[in-house]
């Protein structure tokens, strides 16, 4: 792959200043693929990585509340829009632009049109980590974002619950037929422990890790079940903001610290290949 003279850019070109772009997807709604891609952000964030968080959830996005912050973004000089910066994240989602109860209509050209401005004219400036909130299921966002930016990798999130692993199986099915790497599944909700000390397993924990073993992929962690991390949401006011030493989001740092390890893996690998060639 040289370099092909200045004419128009053909496939994904990389974000100048964005290291690795780390979409988090999960199949199945619900199972808290936005919590997860939000805390990540933040965890890794604290853990001193400069990060973004794109709101790639068109549909639903929740982004922007559960960041805390849902006013309109600026756009500076020409058309470049300012991402907002919220608990040391920058962001941008749908969210902002087309706030309140509106539905987002629209047909496939608009959606690619979104997701490329997402990319492409917000001022990102230098970053550790792009991480991407897709939407649930499978399809048009993801086949967007890969015509416009090499991905580093993908993160799967699913509970350990048999029908919501039977869409996560389908989402990595999806990633492999896209080409992207997947860094590893996630489970969340995985167990809530009561005040009592009893724990209660909900969903089925194990499952998410028994399923990325079959399919020969890394399980990055678990995050348990707990009101606090639904509240954290509902504010804007993540748990991860509690740090490193919290108890209440390890398992959300514990996640942060293995996709960032992948991340830089892969990166690694493929930048290695492109030598050899
Ligand atoms: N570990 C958790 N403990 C308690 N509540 C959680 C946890 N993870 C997510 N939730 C809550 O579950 C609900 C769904 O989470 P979230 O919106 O992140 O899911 P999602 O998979 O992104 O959904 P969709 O993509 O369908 O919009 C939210 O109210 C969220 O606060």
């Amino acid at each position: 792959m040289g370099h092909m003279g200045h004419g128009a850019p053909q496939g994904p070109q990389p974000l100048p200043g964005v290291a690795y772009v780390v979409a988090v997807g999960s199949g199945k709604g619900g199972v808290g693929k936005t919590t997860v891609a939000v805390n990540i952000a933040i965890a890794l964030s604290k853990l001193g990585y400069k990060v973004g968080l794109l709101d790639a959830d068109i549909y639903g996005p929740n982004v922007p509340t559960m960041m805390g912050v849902t006013r309109q973004p600026n756009v500076v000089n020409e058309n470049r829009i300012e991402p907002i910066v919220a608990h040391g994240v920058k962001f941008i989602s749908v969210g902002l632009i087309s706030p309140g109860d509106k539905p987002m209509v629209m047909r496939g050209p608009m959606l690619h049109q979104i997701i490329r401005q997402f990319l492409q004219q917000v001022e990102w400036g230098e970053l550790d980590f792009l991480i991407v909130d897709l939407p649930p299921g499978t399809g048009d966002v993801v086949i967007s974002l890969v015509q416009t930016v090499p991905l580093t990798g993908s993160v799967v999130v699913s509970t350990g619950s048999s029908v919501a692993l039977q869409d996560a199986r389908k989402a990595l099915e999806m990633f492999h037929q896209v080409k992207v790497d997947v860094l590893g599944m996630v489970e969340n909700m995985s167990q809530m422990t009561l005040p009592s000390g009893e724990v209660i397993d909900v969903f089925g924990a194990g499952g998410t890790e028994r399923t990325a073993a079959q399919f020969g992929i890394p399980f990055l962690g678990a995050v348990d079940m707990d009101p606090q991390i639904r509240e954290g949401g509902d504010k804007g006011l993540p748990v991860a903001l509690a740090g490193l030493e919290s108890k209440l989001c390890k398992g959300f740092y514990d996640v942060a610290k293995q996709v960032a390890e992948r991340a830089k893996e892969i990166a690694a690998k493929s930048e290695s290949v492109i030598e050899i060639s």
